[in-house]
């Protein structure tokens, strides 16, 4: 047996002893190629199974996501398995209820088919080709707890490659622990936000780098750095097909609720933002024809009490292959 099929087993496996990681990247693989009848005929094999309510789940999320056409609307499907109490169904119902709320629609709106419209964004500052915006109360406050939770398990000190050695190693630039929220953890959650934020702040989830998850105690910090790369590393071949230059950053702010310090600042523009949990700050690091803009130099100030948690995105000129695994038939 070749890896190849070796590694397609061992998926199949591993799908079929209900880990939902090896079940994404199995059917996400299937859909990126157009197998959609392999796709299908899984789920028909677990629809029967003791895996039946993840299965419908499962099915209603690509029906959400993806264009799969399921056999009920994906938001029947979703209410029958919270209605029968499954856990992760539940979790996601009263998801989509709270940012319902929080947008101010009243309790007869169906939040599960309601349309999105995105809250304001209030001017931080304009100033020499930089523009930086805050969303306040963008997403509800179980949806920040959930990521600290699921993916603060993952979180690891932040390490550069040491470019003689290969080792991964502390720099000073960057005293934090992160972690990084790949497509096939992202779930029904992690879509959910991609896709609201990317209507938010206007642009498309394709040309996204992976989510990060950043956590910083007292005393560390993101020192100043620019997000955008030097344009002949951008645009070499290698840097294309990434999808080019990173022209936008997007982060949004998981709490805790009591941290001090830890300003995200503009050392150039003289501004430090303190962005309450649950919103979104956002700036450009081009200027208008797509050249690294030097006031977009940014740092994140050290934290002086309690734990800050951001949840961080990085948007490129063109489609990433992050952006072709998120929506494989998108
Ligand atoms: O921690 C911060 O406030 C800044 C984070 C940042 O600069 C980044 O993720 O690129
Ligand atoms: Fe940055």
């Amino acid at each position: 047996m070749n890896e190849q099929d070796h590694y397609q087993r061992t998926l199949m496996q591993d799908a079929d002893r209900g880990n939902p990681i090896a079940r994404n990247l199995l059917i996400h693989g299937w859909l990126g190629a157009g197998n959609t009848s392999a796709v299908d005929s899984w789920l028909k094999d677990h629809k029967g199974g003791a895996q039946h309510l993840d299965t419908v789940l499962f099915e209603a999320e690509l029906s959400c996501f993806h264009g799969w056409v399921g056999e009920a609307h994906w938001s029947e499907s979703l209410r029958h398995c919270a209605g029968k109490g499954h856990k992760q169904a539940r979790f996601i119902v009263s998801l989509y209820e709270k940012w319902a709320k929080l947008q101010g629609l009243g309790a007869t709106t169906d939040a599960l088919t309601a349309t999105w419209s995105s809250p304001p964004w209030r001017e931080v500052a304009a100033q020499d080709g930089l523009a930086v915006y805050q969303c306040l109360d963008f997403a509800p406050h179980t949806l920040l707890a959930f990521i600290r939770n699921s993916l603060g398990r993952a979180l690891r000190p932040s390490a550069v490659v040491d470019p003689d050695t290969g080792a991964a190693v502390r720099h000073p630039v960057r005293i934090n622990s992160a972690a990084q929220w790949f497509p096939e953890q992202l779930g029904w959650a992690g879509k959910l936000l991609e896709q609201r934020m990317g209507l938010t702040a206007n642009y498309d989830p394709r040309c996204g780098e992976v989510f990060s998850l950043l956590h910083y105690t007292p005393g560390e910090r993101y020192k100043a750095h620019y997000d955008c790369l030097p344009s002949e590393q951008a645009h070499s071949p290698q840097g294309m097909a990434q999808g080019g230059q990173r022209t936008l950053t997007v982060l949004l702010t998981l709490g805790d609720q009591g941290f001090e310090g830890g300003a995200t600042a503009f050392p150039r523009l003289g501004i430090d933002v303190h962005t309450p949990p649950g919103a979104l700050l956002r700036f450009n690091n081009t200027d208008d024809n797509g050249q690294p803009l030097r006031s977009s130099l940014h740092e994140g100030q050290p934290v002086t009490r309690g734990e800050k948690w951001l949840l961080s995105k990085w948007v490129r000129e063109q489609h990433t292959p992050y952006g072709a695994e998120l929506n494989p038939i998108g």
